[in-house]
């Protein structure tokens, strides 16, 4: 299934509408073409509303916010939400600031999200509970593991329950969530973590899976964690074999995305149900 869904990306190559941050932009940008989509990061406030609204999906993220994106996110998810386009919430920093909290709210408050996607402090504090933050990045305090792996997929169902969106959350195991059902994603490797933007990638490529598999946003969240885990999988034997660091990680990732085939994704996935 998720073959077939990876093959709508490549063959619908739908427009992504981001609004994202400047840390991490350019990264996002790549990871679309990558995977067969077409990205456009537009976000003034003039104009946000025509993108989002012709778009296959829209990623809003939240890693850098000023009062300017703010009013251009309101005007793309308004849009987007009228248009019946998917949009994909990164919550980034969740739990750090006020202003990030206060923002969310009024988001949650307003507007239909396909998926809220972060790490797991964030949607901790997405779901009111304690979140230890560390900035943009996750408290270790605060991993899922497999001790505490079936209390969190209970919370994070009821967190997709109660957003009314999957909850797709990432670390070292992801879980995807919609109220009844979540996927497990075991893959990965700890380096993706030690680059910048990893979630913020994985936040776009959802976008631009959910924009070309409209019908089944779950599991299009899902093989899109699926596809950046089995890539970290790929880019961290790539780079053992060079001898190589965090940078080389980052092009091998990236690579490893835009080469990604039906048949490496279904040998290399390791994914439950739950
Ligand atoms: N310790 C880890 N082991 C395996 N994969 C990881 C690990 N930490 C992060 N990842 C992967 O890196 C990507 C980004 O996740 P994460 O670091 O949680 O997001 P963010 O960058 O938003 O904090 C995801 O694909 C996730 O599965
Ligand atoms: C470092 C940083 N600071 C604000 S946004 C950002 C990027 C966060 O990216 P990611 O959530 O993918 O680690
Ligand atoms: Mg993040």
């Amino acid at each position: 299934m998720f073959e077939q869904i990876l093959d709508n990306v490549r063959q619908r190559a739908p427009l992504i509408h981001c609004i994202t941050n400047y840390i991490t932009t350019n990264d996002c940008a790549n990871i679309v073409l990558a995977c067969g989509a077409s990205p456009t990061m537009a976000e003034a406030e003039q104009e946000a509303a025509d993108i989002a609204s012709v778009a296959g999906a829209v990623d809003i993220n939240i890693g850098n916010l000023n009062t300017m994106t703010v009013r251009a996110m309101h005007r793309a998810i308004a849009a987007a939400n009228q248009a019946g386009v998917p949009v994909v919430l990164d919550p980034v920093g969740a739990g750090a600031s006020a202003y990030r909290m206060d923002t969310l709210r009024e988001f949650f408050s307003a507007y239909q999200f396909a998926v809220v996607r972060g790490n797991v402090s964030e949607l901790l504090a997405v779901g009111g509970a304690a979140s230890n933050t560390k900035g943009v990045d996750a408290g270790a305090a605060d991993a899922v593991t497999e001790e505490n792996l079936e209390e969190r997929v209970a919370f994070f169902k009821q967190l997709s329950a109660s957003l009314g969106a999957v909850v797709s959350v990432s670390g070292a195991i992801d879980i995807i969530a919609s109220p009844e059902r979540a996927y497990i994603c075991r893959n990965g490797h700890p380096m993706m973590s030690r680059v910048t933007g990893t979630g913020c990638m994985l936040s776009a490529l959802t976008a631009a899976f959910c924009g070309a598999n409209h019908d089944q946003i779950l599991e299009a969240a899902a093989a899109a964690t699926a596809v950046m885990g089995v890539a970290g999988d790929i880019a961290r034997k790539k780079t053992e074999e060079m001898g190589g660091g965090t940078g080389t990680f980052r092009v091998c990732l990236m690579d490893a995305v835009s080469l990604m085939d039906a048949q490496t994704l279904q040998g290399g996935m390791n994914i439950e149900i739950r």
